[in-house]
Protein backbone atom coordinates (compact mmCIF):
# COMPACT_ATOMS: atom_id res chain seq x y z
CA UNK A 1 0.00 0.00 0.00
CA UNK A 2 0.77 3.42 -0.62
CA UNK A 3 2.06 6.13 1.89
CA UNK A 4 -0.63 7.56 3.36
CA UNK A 5 -2.25 11.22 1.38
CA UNK A 6 -0.99 14.18 3.38
CA UNK A 7 -0.82 18.31 2.85
CA UNK A 8 2.77 17.85 0.93
CA UNK A 9 2.15 14.74 -1.01
CA UNK A 10 3.27 15.69 -4.62
CA UNK A 11 0.77 14.22 -7.15
CA UNK A 12 1.21 13.41 -10.59
CA UNK A 13 0.36 15.96 -13.61
CA UNK A 14 -3.08 15.45 -14.59
CA UNK A 15 -4.37 15.10 -11.24
CA UNK A 16 -6.56 18.30 -10.18
CA UNK A 17 -4.71 20.46 -7.81
CA UNK A 18 -6.14 21.69 -4.71
CA UNK A 19 -6.57 25.17 -2.80
CA UNK A 20 -5.19 25.49 0.65
CA UNK A 21 -7.63 28.57 2.03
CA UNK A 22 -5.58 31.43 4.56
CA UNK A 23 -8.47 30.77 6.92
CA UNK A 24 -11.58 29.85 8.00
CA UNK A 25 -14.71 31.20 6.66
CA UNK A 26 -17.35 28.10 7.23
CA UNK A 27 -17.96 25.84 9.88
CA UNK A 28 -20.08 22.93 8.24
CA UNK A 29 -21.88 20.05 10.27
CA UNK A 30 -22.34 16.29 9.39
CA UNK A 31 -19.32 16.00 6.84
CA UNK A 32 -20.21 13.31 4.74
CA UNK A 33 -19.72 11.87 1.66
CA UNK A 34 -21.89 14.51 0.03
CA UNK A 35 -20.71 17.42 1.29
CA UNK A 36 -17.19 16.60 0.33
CA UNK A 37 -18.12 15.87 -3.14
CA UNK A 38 -20.63 18.92 -3.59
CA UNK A 39 -20.41 22.21 -1.45
CA UNK A 40 -16.98 21.75 -0.35
CA UNK A 41 -15.75 20.96 -4.09
CA UNK A 42 -18.22 24.16 -4.89
CA UNK A 43 -16.43 26.62 -2.34
CA UNK A 44 -13.10 25.36 -3.70
CA UNK A 45 -13.85 26.54 -7.05
CA UNK A 46 -14.92 29.44 -5.65
CA UNK A 47 -11.86 30.50 -3.78
CA UNK A 48 -9.90 29.23 -7.08
CA UNK A 49 -12.19 31.92 -9.62
CA UNK A 50 -12.23 34.77 -7.26
CA UNK A 51 -9.05 34.42 -5.75
CA UNK A 52 -10.82 35.25 -2.22
CA UNK A 53 -9.04 32.45 -0.04
CA UNK A 54 -11.45 33.18 3.13
CA UNK A 55 -13.36 30.37 3.18
CA UNK A 56 -11.54 27.35 4.57
CA UNK A 57 -14.15 25.06 6.18
CA UNK A 58 -14.22 23.58 10.05
CA UNK A 59 -15.77 20.17 9.58
CA UNK A 60 -17.93 18.37 12.67
CA UNK A 61 -18.96 15.10 12.65
CA UNK A 62 -21.15 13.90 15.08
CA UNK A 63 -22.52 10.54 14.57
CA UNK A 64 -19.43 8.85 14.16
CA UNK A 65 -15.63 9.43 13.99
CA UNK A 66 -14.82 8.05 10.64
CA UNK A 67 -14.24 10.85 8.52
CA UNK A 68 -12.27 12.71 11.81
CA UNK A 69 -10.14 9.61 11.56
CA UNK A 70 -9.80 9.65 7.27
CA UNK A 71 -9.10 13.33 7.31
CA UNK A 72 -7.34 14.30 10.30
CA UNK A 73 -3.90 12.29 8.66
CA UNK A 74 -4.76 13.89 5.42
CA UNK A 75 -4.40 17.60 6.99
CA UNK A 76 -8.13 17.35 5.74
CA UNK A 77 -6.90 17.04 2.25
CA UNK A 78 -9.01 14.27 0.13
CA UNK A 79 -9.61 13.36 -3.67
CA UNK A 80 -13.20 13.26 -5.77
CA UNK A 81 -13.02 10.67 -8.48
CA UNK A 82 -15.87 11.73 -10.85
CA UNK A 83 -16.68 8.61 -12.46
CA UNK A 84 -18.25 8.11 -15.96
CA UNK A 85 -19.29 5.32 -18.04
CA UNK A 86 -16.31 6.67 -20.49
CA UNK A 87 -14.06 8.84 -18.14
CA UNK A 88 -12.76 9.13 -14.42
CA UNK A 89 -11.07 12.21 -13.02
CA UNK A 90 -9.78 12.70 -9.71
CA UNK A 91 -9.29 16.19 -8.38
CA UNK A 92 -7.84 17.05 -5.23
CA UNK A 93 -9.90 19.50 -2.34
CA UNK A 94 -7.55 21.08 -0.03
CA UNK A 95 -10.49 23.94 1.83
CA UNK A 96 -11.32 20.96 4.36
CA UNK A 97 -9.08 22.83 7.40
CA UNK A 98 -10.18 20.79 10.51
CA UNK A 99 -12.85 17.84 11.81
CA UNK A 100 -13.76 18.31 14.82
CA UNK A 101 -16.38 15.90 16.71
CA UNK A 102 -19.12 16.74 19.65
CA UNK A 103 -17.77 13.85 21.27
CA UNK A 104 -14.25 15.31 21.68
CA UNK A 105 -14.65 19.06 21.31
CA UNK A 106 -18.00 20.40 21.02
CA UNK A 107 -16.33 23.54 22.86
CA UNK A 108 -14.16 23.92 19.57
CA UNK A 109 -17.16 23.68 17.39
CA UNK A 110 -19.42 26.03 19.45
CA UNK A 111 -16.68 28.47 19.07
CA UNK A 112 -15.97 28.08 15.39
CA UNK A 113 -19.39 28.49 14.61
CA UNK A 114 -18.88 31.78 16.69
CA UNK A 115 -15.80 32.82 15.21
CA UNK A 116 -16.18 36.51 13.90
CA UNK A 117 -14.40 35.16 10.77
CA UNK A 118 -16.70 32.23 10.21
CA UNK A 119 -20.14 33.89 7.83
CA UNK A 120 -21.92 30.65 6.78
CA UNK A 121 -22.97 27.26 8.71
CA UNK A 122 -23.75 24.47 6.26
CA UNK A 123 -25.57 21.46 7.52
CA UNK A 124 -25.81 18.09 5.50
CA UNK A 125 -27.09 15.49 8.27
CA UNK A 126 -29.63 13.68 6.93
CA UNK A 127 -33.26 14.37 6.97
CA UNK A 128 -33.15 12.17 10.62
CA UNK A 129 -30.94 15.02 11.82
CA UNK A 130 -34.15 17.17 11.61
CA UNK A 131 -36.38 15.51 14.19
CA UNK A 132 -39.85 17.20 13.96
CA UNK A 133 -43.44 16.36 15.37
CA UNK A 134 -46.31 15.32 13.26
CA UNK A 135 -47.09 19.48 13.52
CA UNK A 136 -43.60 20.00 12.41
CA UNK A 137 -42.52 21.41 15.67
CA UNK A 138 -39.13 20.22 17.11
CA UNK A 139 -39.25 17.14 18.97
CA UNK A 140 -38.09 17.16 22.14
CA UNK A 141 -37.78 13.57 22.68
CA UNK A 142 -35.70 13.16 19.85
CA UNK A 143 -31.60 11.80 20.82
CA UNK A 144 -29.70 14.51 22.62
CA UNK A 145 -32.45 17.42 21.98
CA UNK A 146 -33.49 17.58 25.29
CA UNK A 147 -29.48 17.64 27.10
CA UNK A 148 -28.49 20.14 24.20
CA UNK A 149 -31.23 22.45 25.56
CA UNK A 150 -30.21 21.88 29.34
CA UNK A 151 -26.51 23.01 28.16
CA UNK A 152 -27.65 25.74 26.07
CA UNK A 153 -29.65 27.34 28.93
CA UNK A 154 -26.69 26.57 31.50
CA UNK A 155 -24.07 28.09 28.89
CA UNK A 156 -26.42 31.58 28.09
CA UNK A 157 -26.25 31.71 31.85
CA UNK A 158 -22.47 32.10 32.19
CA UNK A 159 -22.22 28.21 32.57
CA UNK A 160 -18.98 26.35 31.07
CA UNK A 161 -19.03 26.41 27.23
CA UNK A 162 -19.26 22.79 25.32
CA UNK A 163 -19.27 20.60 28.66
CA UNK A 164 -21.84 18.60 27.77
CA UNK A 165 -21.05 16.92 24.59
CA UNK A 166 -23.58 18.56 21.42
CA UNK A 167 -25.57 15.29 20.79
CA UNK A 168 -27.92 16.73 18.39
CA UNK A 169 -26.92 18.91 14.99
CA UNK A 170 -29.95 21.31 16.08
CA UNK A 171 -28.27 21.48 19.80
CA UNK A 172 -25.13 22.00 18.41
CA UNK A 173 -26.01 24.87 16.21
CA UNK A 174 -28.47 26.66 18.60
CA UNK A 175 -25.57 26.34 20.86
CA UNK A 176 -23.09 27.51 18.59
CA UNK A 177 -26.12 30.51 17.50
CA UNK A 178 -26.38 31.65 21.14
CA UNK A 179 -22.44 32.32 21.89
CA UNK A 180 -21.92 34.64 18.66
CA UNK A 181 -24.97 36.53 19.83
CA UNK A 182 -23.05 37.06 23.50
CA UNK A 183 -19.54 37.41 21.80
CA UNK A 184 -19.94 40.08 18.88
CA UNK A 185 -23.59 39.01 17.81
CA UNK A 186 -21.83 39.71 13.72
CA UNK A 187 -24.43 38.49 11.28
CA UNK A 188 -24.26 34.96 10.18
CA UNK A 189 -26.18 32.53 7.20
CA UNK A 190 -27.19 29.11 7.88
CA UNK A 191 -27.61 26.79 4.93
CA UNK A 192 -28.83 23.88 5.35
CA UNK A 193 -28.14 21.62 2.09
CA UNK A 194 -30.18 18.64 3.02
CA UNK A 195 -33.06 17.03 1.23
CA UNK A 196 -36.41 18.20 2.15
CA UNK A 197 -38.48 20.41 0.92
CA UNK A 198 -38.25 24.22 2.24
CA UNK A 199 -34.84 23.07 4.32
CA UNK A 200 -33.63 26.46 5.41
CA UNK A 201 -37.33 27.12 6.81
CA UNK A 202 -37.39 23.81 8.53
CA UNK A 203 -33.51 24.52 10.30
CA UNK A 204 -34.66 28.06 11.13
CA UNK A 205 -38.10 26.74 12.53
CA UNK A 206 -36.35 24.38 14.45
CA UNK A 207 -33.80 26.33 15.77
CA UNK A 208 -36.34 28.91 17.35
CA UNK A 209 -38.15 26.21 18.12
CA UNK A 210 -35.23 24.74 20.27
CA UNK A 211 -34.72 28.45 21.94
CA UNK A 212 -38.32 28.71 23.17
CA UNK A 213 -38.17 25.27 24.37
CA UNK A 214 -34.63 25.85 26.42
CA UNK A 215 -35.77 28.69 28.32
CA UNK A 216 -39.36 28.07 29.00
CA UNK A 217 -40.75 28.78 32.04
CA UNK A 218 -38.80 28.73 34.35
CA UNK A 219 -34.66 28.90 33.24
CA UNK A 220 -31.66 27.94 35.50
CA UNK A 221 -31.91 31.83 37.00
CA UNK A 222 -35.61 31.79 37.17
CA UNK A 223 -38.46 32.92 34.75
CA UNK A 224 -37.73 36.68 34.21
CA UNK A 225 -34.01 36.18 33.39
CA UNK A 226 -34.87 32.72 31.14
CA UNK A 227 -37.28 34.85 29.29
CA UNK A 228 -35.00 37.45 28.57
CA UNK A 229 -32.57 35.23 27.23
CA UNK A 230 -35.06 33.98 24.33
CA UNK A 231 -36.46 37.59 23.57
CA UNK A 232 -33.32 38.70 23.24
CA UNK A 233 -32.23 35.45 21.47
CA UNK A 234 -35.21 35.60 18.95
CA UNK A 235 -34.52 39.65 17.97
CA UNK A 236 -30.84 38.60 16.99
CA UNK A 237 -32.02 35.79 15.09
CA UNK A 238 -34.29 37.95 13.59
CA UNK A 239 -31.50 40.67 12.11
CA UNK A 240 -28.86 38.88 11.82
CA UNK A 241 -29.03 36.00 10.62
CA UNK A 242 -30.93 34.13 7.65
CA UNK A 243 -31.64 30.92 6.25
CA UNK A 244 -31.94 30.35 2.89
CA UNK A 245 -33.29 27.38 1.79
CA UNK A 246 -31.14 25.64 -1.05
CA UNK A 247 -31.78 22.67 -3.80
CA UNK A 248 -28.78 20.43 -3.95
CA UNK A 249 -27.89 17.66 -6.45
CA UNK A 250 -24.95 15.39 -6.90
CA UNK A 251 -25.35 11.44 -6.95
CA UNK A 252 -22.40 10.55 -4.48
CA UNK A 253 -22.35 7.19 -3.18
CA UNK A 254 -21.34 6.00 -0.08
CA UNK A 255 -16.55 5.23 -1.06
CA UNK A 256 -15.77 1.88 -0.90
CA UNK A 257 -12.18 0.26 -0.30
CA UNK A 258 -12.50 -0.85 -4.23
CA UNK A 259 -12.74 2.84 -5.32
CA UNK A 260 -9.91 3.72 -2.99
CA UNK A 261 -7.65 1.25 -4.61
CA UNK A 262 -8.66 2.50 -7.95
CA UNK A 263 -7.64 5.75 -6.63
CA UNK A 264 -4.13 4.62 -5.23
CA UNK A 265 -2.18 4.38 -8.05
CA UNK A 266 -3.29 7.77 -9.86
CA UNK A 267 -2.58 9.76 -6.97
CA UNK A 268 0.37 7.46 -6.03
CA UNK A 269 -0.72 7.92 -2.04
CA UNK A 270 -3.39 6.24 -0.40
CA UNK A 271 -6.57 8.45 0.09
CA UNK A 272 -8.88 7.24 2.86
CA UNK A 273 -10.90 10.53 3.01
CA UNK A 274 -11.64 9.98 -1.26
CA UNK A 275 -15.17 10.26 -2.41
CA UNK A 276 -17.02 9.41 -5.62
CA UNK A 277 -19.66 11.07 -7.17
CA UNK A 278 -21.12 11.50 -10.47
CA UNK A 279 -20.73 14.28 -13.17
CA UNK A 280 -23.29 16.20 -12.57
CA UNK A 281 -23.91 18.78 -9.98
CA UNK A 282 -26.23 21.65 -9.08
CA UNK A 283 -26.69 23.89 -6.47
CA UNK A 284 -30.06 26.95 -6.27
CA UNK A 285 -29.82 29.07 -3.65
CA UNK A 286 -32.67 31.25 -2.34
CA UNK A 287 -30.91 34.83 -2.59
CA UNK A 288 -31.12 35.62 1.00
CA UNK A 289 -27.51 35.98 3.11
CA UNK A 290 -26.64 37.94 6.30
CA UNK A 291 -23.19 38.78 5.74
CA UNK A 292 -20.63 37.85 3.20
CA UNK A 293 -20.27 34.21 1.20
CA UNK A 294 -18.45 32.41 -1.28
CA UNK A 295 -18.80 33.35 -4.85
CA UNK A 296 -20.43 30.04 -5.44
CA UNK A 297 -21.30 31.39 -8.42
CA UNK A 298 -18.18 31.48 -10.37
CA UNK A 299 -18.55 27.20 -9.59
CA UNK A 300 -22.07 26.89 -11.55
CA UNK A 301 -24.09 27.59 -8.21
CA UNK A 302 -27.75 29.52 -9.08
CA UNK A 303 -29.09 32.36 -6.81
CA UNK A 304 -32.70 32.75 -7.40
CA UNK A 305 -35.38 34.74 -5.34
CA UNK A 306 -37.50 31.74 -4.39
CA UNK A 307 -35.61 28.20 -4.53
CA UNK A 308 -38.46 25.83 -3.11
CA UNK A 309 -40.00 24.86 -6.81
CA UNK A 310 -36.85 23.66 -7.94
CA UNK A 311 -36.17 21.81 -4.18
CA UNK A 312 -39.49 20.54 -4.78
CA UNK A 313 -38.97 19.85 -8.39
CA UNK A 314 -36.19 17.83 -7.43
CA UNK A 315 -37.80 15.80 -4.60
CA UNK A 316 -40.59 14.81 -6.48
CA UNK A 317 -38.68 13.62 -9.82
CA UNK A 318 -35.02 12.42 -8.73
CA UNK A 319 -35.09 11.61 -5.59
CA UNK A 320 -38.77 9.93 -5.69
CA UNK A 321 -37.84 7.92 -8.57
CA UNK A 322 -34.92 6.83 -6.68
CA UNK A 323 -36.96 5.18 -3.72
CA UNK A 324 -39.39 3.57 -6.33
CA UNK A 325 -36.47 2.30 -8.11
CA UNK A 326 -34.71 1.00 -4.78
CA UNK A 327 -38.05 -0.78 -2.84
CA UNK A 328 -38.55 -2.35 -6.57
CA UNK A 329 -34.75 -2.85 -7.30
CA UNK A 330 -34.44 -4.59 -3.93
CA UNK A 331 -37.46 -6.74 -4.43
CA UNK A 332 -36.53 -7.88 -7.99
CA UNK A 333 -33.51 -8.99 -6.26
CA UNK A 334 -30.64 -6.28 -7.69
CA UNK A 335 -27.97 -4.67 -5.74
CA UNK A 336 -27.47 -1.39 -7.38
CA UNK A 337 -29.78 1.15 -8.46
CA UNK A 338 -28.31 1.18 -12.33
CA UNK A 339 -28.65 -2.39 -11.94
CA UNK A 340 -32.50 -1.99 -11.37
CA UNK A 341 -32.72 0.99 -13.56
CA UNK A 342 -31.20 -1.57 -16.37
CA UNK A 343 -34.53 -3.89 -16.19
CA UNK A 344 -37.18 -2.71 -18.47
CA UNK A 345 -40.35 -3.04 -16.11
CA UNK A 346 -38.78 -0.95 -13.54
CA UNK A 347 -37.09 1.87 -16.19
CA UNK A 348 -40.92 1.99 -17.69
CA UNK A 349 -42.23 2.22 -13.99
CA UNK A 350 -40.12 4.56 -12.74
CA UNK A 351 -40.69 6.80 -16.50
CA UNK A 352 -44.76 6.86 -16.20
CA UNK A 353 -43.98 7.63 -12.53
CA UNK A 354 -41.73 10.74 -13.62
CA UNK A 355 -44.17 12.27 -16.58
CA UNK A 356 -47.76 10.88 -15.76
CA UNK A 357 -47.29 11.70 -12.06
CA UNK A 358 -44.68 13.56 -10.93
CA UNK A 359 -45.08 16.11 -13.34
CA UNK A 360 -48.13 17.16 -14.08
CA UNK A 361 -48.00 18.36 -10.25
CA UNK A 362 -45.03 20.74 -10.84
CA UNK A 363 -47.00 22.47 -13.82
CA UNK A 364 -46.57 25.90 -13.83
CA UNK A 365 -42.76 25.87 -12.63
CA UNK A 366 -40.23 26.85 -15.48
CA UNK A 367 -37.32 26.87 -13.95
CA UNK A 368 -36.48 23.14 -15.47
CA UNK A 369 -37.66 21.74 -18.56
CA UNK A 370 -39.32 18.53 -17.21
CA UNK A 371 -39.55 15.93 -19.86
CA UNK A 372 -35.70 16.73 -20.17
CA UNK A 373 -35.27 16.70 -16.25
CA UNK A 374 -36.84 12.98 -16.40
CA UNK A 375 -34.67 11.44 -19.50
CA UNK A 376 -31.44 12.86 -17.55
CA UNK A 377 -32.57 11.71 -14.18
CA UNK A 378 -32.34 7.94 -15.69
CA UNK A 379 -29.75 8.90 -17.72
CA UNK A 380 -28.00 9.38 -14.57
CA UNK A 381 -29.62 6.71 -12.47
CA UNK A 382 -28.20 4.01 -15.18
CA UNK A 383 -24.56 5.34 -14.79
CA UNK A 384 -23.11 1.65 -13.81
CA UNK A 385 -19.65 2.75 -12.84
CA UNK A 386 -20.96 4.56 -9.80
CA UNK A 387 -22.48 1.64 -7.91
CA UNK A 388 -24.83 3.40 -5.84
CA UNK A 389 -26.66 1.03 -3.35
CA UNK A 390 -29.73 -0.02 -3.27
CA UNK A 391 -29.19 -0.02 0.16
CA UNK A 392 -28.11 3.47 0.75
CA UNK A 393 -31.07 5.07 -1.05
CA UNK A 394 -33.37 2.61 0.53
CA UNK A 395 -32.76 3.97 3.59
CA UNK A 396 -34.58 5.75 6.00
CA UNK A 397 -38.10 5.46 3.88
CA UNK A 398 -40.62 6.62 6.89
CA UNK A 399 -38.72 9.66 6.69
CA UNK A 400 -38.03 10.06 2.59
CA UNK A 401 -41.31 8.87 1.76
CA UNK A 402 -43.25 11.72 3.33
CA UNK A 403 -41.16 14.34 1.18
CA UNK A 404 -40.57 12.52 -1.75
CA UNK A 405 -44.03 10.53 -2.69
CA UNK A 406 -46.43 11.59 -0.85
CA UNK A 407 -46.61 15.25 -1.61
CA UNK A 408 -47.47 13.70 -5.45
CA UNK A 409 -49.73 11.45 -4.14
CA UNK A 410 -52.11 14.39 -2.15
CA UNK A 411 -51.49 16.58 -5.12
CA UNK A 412 -52.86 14.02 -7.71
CA UNK A 413 -55.75 13.08 -5.42
CA UNK A 414 -56.59 16.75 -4.72
CA UNK A 415 -57.12 16.89 -8.75
CA UNK A 416 -59.27 14.01 -8.76
CA UNK A 417 -56.91 11.12 -10.22
CA UNK A 418 -54.80 8.13 -9.19
CA UNK A 419 -52.00 8.07 -7.73
CA UNK A 420 -51.28 4.41 -8.96
CA UNK A 421 -47.46 4.38 -9.45
CA UNK A 422 -47.24 6.53 -5.93
CA UNK A 423 -49.08 3.32 -4.64
CA UNK A 424 -47.14 0.88 -6.15
CA UNK A 425 -43.93 2.75 -4.55
CA UNK A 426 -45.18 2.78 -1.31
CA UNK A 427 -46.44 -1.03 -1.48
CA UNK A 428 -43.18 -1.76 -2.79
CA UNK A 429 -41.63 -0.81 0.37
CA UNK A 430 -44.02 -2.12 2.27
CA UNK A 431 -42.77 -5.58 0.61
CA UNK A 432 -39.29 -4.07 0.77
CA UNK A 433 -39.62 -4.12 4.99
CA UNK A 434 -41.31 -7.57 5.46
CA UNK A 435 -38.87 -8.96 3.43
CA UNK A 436 -35.73 -7.41 5.32
CA UNK A 437 -37.31 -8.98 8.36
CA UNK A 438 -38.19 -12.19 7.24
CA UNK A 439 -34.82 -12.24 6.66
CA UNK A 440 -33.68 -11.77 9.77
CA UNK A 441 -31.67 -8.81 8.36
CA UNK A 442 -32.19 -4.97 10.54
CA UNK A 443 -34.39 -2.48 9.09
CA UNK A 444 -32.11 0.75 7.99
CA UNK A 445 -34.33 3.67 9.19
CA UNK A 446 -34.98 5.72 12.01
CA UNK A 447 -37.99 4.79 12.84
CA UNK A 448 -36.89 0.92 12.84
CA UNK A 449 -38.65 -0.36 15.67
CA UNK A 450 -41.91 1.04 14.91
CA UNK A 451 -41.49 -0.23 11.65
CA UNK A 452 -40.37 -4.06 13.12
CA UNK A 453 -43.46 -3.87 15.14
CA UNK A 454 -46.23 -2.51 12.47
CA UNK A 455 -44.08 -5.71 10.46
CA UNK A 456 -44.70 -8.20 12.87
CA UNK A 457 -48.12 -7.65 14.14
CA UNK A 458 -49.34 -7.74 10.41
CA UNK A 459 -48.30 -11.74 10.53
CA UNK A 460 -50.87 -13.98 10.34
CA UNK A 461 -50.59 -17.66 10.67
CA UNK A 462 -47.06 -17.50 8.58
CA UNK A 463 -48.40 -14.93 5.51
CA UNK A 464 -48.60 -11.27 5.45
CA UNK A 465 -52.47 -9.68 6.39
CA UNK A 466 -51.77 -6.99 3.42
CA UNK A 467 -54.68 -4.35 4.74
CA UNK A 468 -53.13 -4.54 8.07
CA UNK A 469 -49.65 -3.70 6.90
CA UNK A 470 -51.06 -1.35 4.47
CA UNK A 471 -52.93 0.18 7.34
CA UNK A 472 -50.34 0.72 9.76
CA UNK A 473 -47.83 1.88 8.09
CA UNK A 474 -49.54 4.68 6.45
CA UNK A 475 -50.88 5.83 10.22
CA UNK A 476 -47.04 5.68 10.90
CA UNK A 477 -46.23 8.03 7.53
CA UNK A 478 -49.21 10.25 7.75
CA UNK A 479 -50.62 13.15 6.06
CA UNK A 480 -53.10 14.27 3.18
CA UNK A 481 -52.79 11.09 1.47
CA UNK A 482 -52.17 8.53 3.60
CA UNK A 483 -55.18 9.26 5.47
CA UNK A 484 -56.93 9.37 1.83
CA UNK A 485 -59.40 6.14 1.41
CA UNK A 486 -58.80 5.56 -2.21
CA UNK A 487 -54.94 6.08 -1.82
CA UNK A 488 -55.19 3.59 1.21
CA UNK A 489 -57.32 1.38 -0.89
CA UNK A 490 -54.61 1.90 -3.37
CA UNK A 491 -51.87 0.61 -1.60
CA UNK A 492 -53.42 -2.22 -0.26
CA UNK A 493 -54.64 -3.34 -3.34
CA UNK A 494 -50.61 -3.08 -4.94
CA UNK A 495 -49.42 -4.59 -2.19
CA UNK A 496 -51.76 -7.58 -1.71
CA UNK A 497 -50.28 -8.00 -5.86
CA UNK A 498 -46.67 -7.39 -4.25
CA UNK A 499 -46.95 -9.85 -1.85
CA UNK A 500 -48.38 -12.84 -3.75
CA UNK A 501 -45.71 -12.03 -6.71
CA UNK A 502 -43.07 -12.54 -3.53
CA UNK A 503 -44.53 -16.00 -2.43
N1 LIG B 1 -25.23 11.48 -1.17
C1 LIG B 1 -25.97 12.12 -2.06
O1 LIG B 1 -26.07 11.69 -3.22
C2 LIG B 1 -26.72 13.38 -1.68
C3 LIG B 1 -27.18 14.21 -2.70
C4 LIG B 1 -27.96 15.33 -2.38
C5 LIG B 1 -28.22 15.61 -1.05
N2 LIG B 1 -27.72 14.82 -0.09
C6 LIG B 1 -28.04 15.18 1.32
O2 LIG B 1 -26.92 14.97 2.15
C7 LIG B 1 -27.26 14.08 3.20
C8 LIG B 1 -26.04 13.32 3.64
O3 LIG B 1 -25.61 12.47 2.59
P1 LIG B 1 -24.17 11.82 2.65
O4 LIG B 1 -23.96 11.11 1.38
O5 LIG B 1 -23.18 12.81 3.08
O6 LIG B 1 -24.37 10.75 3.82
P2 LIG B 1 -23.26 10.19 4.81
O7 LIG B 1 -23.88 8.99 5.42
O8 LIG B 1 -21.96 10.08 4.14
O9 LIG B 1 -23.12 11.33 5.93
C9 LIG B 1 -24.17 11.67 6.77
C10 LIG B 1 -23.73 12.74 7.77
O10 LIG B 1 -24.86 13.07 8.55
C11 LIG B 1 -24.56 12.90 9.93
N3 LIG B 1 -25.78 12.44 10.60
C12 LIG B 1 -26.53 11.35 10.32
N4 LIG B 1 -27.59 11.28 11.15
C13 LIG B 1 -27.51 12.36 11.96
C14 LIG B 1 -28.31 12.85 13.02
N5 LIG B 1 -29.40 12.21 13.42
N6 LIG B 1 -27.91 13.99 13.63
C15 LIG B 1 -26.80 14.64 13.25
N7 LIG B 1 -26.00 14.23 12.24
C16 LIG B 1 -26.36 13.10 11.62
C17 LIG B 1 -23.44 11.89 9.98
O11 LIG B 1 -22.68 12.04 11.18
C18 LIG B 1 -22.65 12.28 8.72
O12 LIG B 1 -21.78 13.34 9.02
C19 LIG B 1 -28.39 13.24 2.62
O13 LIG B 1 -29.20 12.64 3.57
C20 LIG B 1 -29.14 14.29 1.83
O14 LIG B 1 -30.01 15.03 2.67
C21 LIG B 1 -26.98 13.70 -0.36
O1 LIG C 1 -29.24 11.19 0.39
P1 LIG C 1 -30.60 10.67 0.83
O2 LIG C 1 -30.42 9.52 1.75
O3 LIG C 1 -31.50 11.75 1.30
O4 LIG C 1 -31.30 10.08 -0.47
C1 LIG C 1 -30.70 9.10 -1.28
C2 LIG C 1 -30.65 9.57 -2.73
O5 LIG C 1 -31.96 9.65 -3.25
C3 LIG C 1 -30.01 10.94 -2.83
O6 LIG C 1 -28.81 10.99 -2.11
C4 LIG C 1 -29.71 11.33 -4.29
O7 LIG C 1 -28.65 10.56 -4.77
C5 LIG C 1 -29.34 12.78 -4.34
O8 LIG C 1 -30.34 13.56 -3.75
C6 LIG C 1 -29.01 13.25 -5.73
O9 LIG C 1 -28.78 14.61 -5.70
Amino acid sequence: MSARLTRRTEVPAGIGDDVRPARAGIVHLGVGAFHRAHQAVYTQEAMRASGDLRWGIVAATQRSATVAEQLRPQGGRYGVLTVDPDETRLDLVGVVLEVLTPAEDTEGIVRAIADPDVHVVTVTVTEKGYPQRPDGTLDLAADGIAADLAALAAEESGGPLGETPAGSMIGMLVRGLAERRRTHGAPVTVVSCDNLDGNGRVLERLVRNAVEAAFEASGPSGAADATGAAVALHAWLDTRTAFPSTMVDRIVPATTDAWREIAEPLLGARDEGLVVAEPTRYWVIEDRFAGPRPRWELAGARFVDDVEPFERAKLRMLNAAHSLIAYRGALAGYGTIAEAVADPEIAALARGYLLDEAAPTLAGFDGLDLSAYADEVLARFANPALGHTIEKVGADGSLKLPLRLLPVAADRLAAGRPPVVVAEAVAAWAAFLVARVDAGEPIADGRAAELAVIVASSQVGGSTDAPALAAGLLDLLGGAAAEHPAFRALVTERLADRLGALV
